[in-house]
């Protein structure tokens, strides 16, 4: 049943509510929205938070329609919106819009994961097709990609995207896919999106160049807006940001490749369910708030073993060699940083003897994490191959979430100590193996920041 009361009446109070002061005089005109961006009306924080319902009740939070099937007026079929939750349900359509409206797109896609993005948009592969991508990927994005080059006759090469050369040399008329991910996970590698996209359909206009925008999510990067056909992301991480949901979102501005992408998510049956719908709305609307306090975070902790000697892997650090091209794309820089130890042993130590930072795969929430990449994410990357794309075995991935930063860095501090990881000076400590800053010696390297006094203070009480 439709309510008869019209938008802003549904309170009770009507428009006077808004219109007057509590002495009941006339109130000014709200200024106008500031200028539409990419077709929203706020800037992106506010939009997050906005969402326009249709819902009978004016409910304020979209509700979930738990229902498989939807009852028809007709026999005709075909008449009405929703008729199976697989093909469209109304609390998915409220999901797909909003992040349409987020992801500076045209369309959104829900679907039951990050990989279920990618094994959608690969379906758009025929035989034969050619696919040109990176050599350091996630390990679920490698193992599909060879799954498909060994069963699906889709010959993958993998080259270091991080010099569009190198991509530029590949790319032929029989590219179909160009797939990029940026900053890499879990080397923090940066690709540059526009001078790749623009060589690629340069090459064959008809190849389609689709990123992996999980490790910065649509806050701070819009692939769309650099040359992107497809941006998808695993909604697993920052979107949901708690953790409680698995779930995928794939964006286009092209009607035509929507409908093709559409099609591929109904006839395999992997749109996301109404309640991680609803949990993923929900989830999106704090991703703001969560995104600055993960950053500094990040910021804090990646300075913290910098400052120490550790070789750190984060775009937020002006030592990391492309700092500028990942500036120029992208906002900020996300939560996520890696370093090295020189001993993988160590490394396994300082994992083992961390006590806040949890030993779990997975990224983009509000508690941090702590993981060997080789041994977890990107384990199903056999060893030959992980030499060979030059990804250390002693790396250990950072995942930061939005505890308080000296609590993170105290934890931290202890579990190198314990591990062994440092040498212990009257002046604080100093990382025992690599013990060189990523970058160092060219000229995008940073000096060493000096030891404030709380790392001093960290060290000389690191157990506690
Ligand atoms: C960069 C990246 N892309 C895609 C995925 C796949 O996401 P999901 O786990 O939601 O399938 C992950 C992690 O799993 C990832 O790290
Ligand atoms: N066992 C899983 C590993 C998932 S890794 C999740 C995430 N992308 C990360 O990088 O931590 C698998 O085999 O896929």
């Amino acid at each position: 049943m439709s309510s008869s009361k019209g938008k802003g009446e549904a309170n009770g109070v009507g428009k006077a509510f808004v219109t007057r002061d509590i002495d009941g005089h006339d109130l000014p005109p709200s200024p106008a929205p500031s200028t539409p961006r990419n077709g929203r009306k706020y800037a992106l924080a506010t939009e997050l938070v906005y969402t326009e319902s249709n819902d009978q009740y004016n409910a304020s939070s979209v509700p979930i329609y738990q229902s498989a099937t939807f009852k028809q007026d007709s026999a005709r079929g075909g008449e009405q919106e929703y008729d199976y939750t697989r093909s469209g349900n109304p609390t998915r359509t409220h999901l797909e819009r909003h992040l349409a409206k987020i992801m500076s797109a045209n369309r959104a896609l829900v679907v039951s994961s990050g990989m279920g993005c990618l094994d959608v948009i690969t379906r758009l592969l025929r035989p034969g097709d050619e696919v040109v991508t990176g050599d350091d990927l996630y390990g679920g994005t490698n193992r599909l990609l060879k799954y498909l080059s060994t069963h699906g006759g889709i010959i993958v090469h993998h080259v270091d995207t991080t010099n569009p050369e190198r991509v530029r040399e590949v790319v032929s008329s029989k590219t179909a896919m160009v797939l990029l991910e940026t900053p890499t996970n879990p080397l923090i590698k940066i690709v540059d999106i526009p001078t790749i996209a623009g060589c690629a359909h340069q090459i064959n206009p008809s190849a389609i160049v689709a990123v992996d925008n999980t490790m910065l999510s649509p806050l701070l990067q819009n692939p769309l807006d650099l040359g992107a056909d497809i941006v998808y992301e695993s909604g697993t991480k920052y979107l949901s940001g708690h953790h409680d949901l698995m779930a995928g979102v794939i964006a286009i501005n092209d009607n035509s490749l929507g409908e093709r992408l559409f099609f591929t998510i109904n006839a395999s049956g992997c749109g996301l369910s109404p309640f991680d719908s609803w949990l993923l709305l929900r989830g999106v609307k704090t991703l703001g708030v969560r995104m600055e306090k993960q950053q500094a975070n990040a910021q804090r902790v990646a300075e913290f073993l910098e400052s120490h000697g550790f070789k750190v892997r984060y775009p937020g650090l002006k030592s990391h060699p492309q700092y500028a091209l990942h500036w120029s794309m992208a906002r900020g820089a996300g939560a996520v940083l890696s370093f090295e130890t020189g001993d993988v042993n160590v490394s396994e130590r300082i994992v083992e003897s961390a006590r806040l930072w949890a030993i779990s795969v997975s990224f983009g929430c509000v508690n941090s994490l702590i993981s060997m990449p080789c041994r977890m994410s990107h384990a199903s990357i056999d060893a030959k191959t992980r030499a060979e794309r030059n990804m250390p075995e002693d790396i250990i991935r950072l995942c930061v979430g939005i505890e308080d930063p000296e609590d993170l860095i105290d934890d931290l501090s202890r579990a190198l100590v314990q591990a062994g990881a440092v040498n212990i000076t009257p002046d604080g400590f100093r990382a025992l193996g690599s013990g060189h800053v990523l970058g160092e010696g060219s000229s995008s390297g940073s000096s060493e920041p000096e030891e404030s006094p709380k790392d001093i203070e960290a060290v000389s009480n690191p157990v506690d």
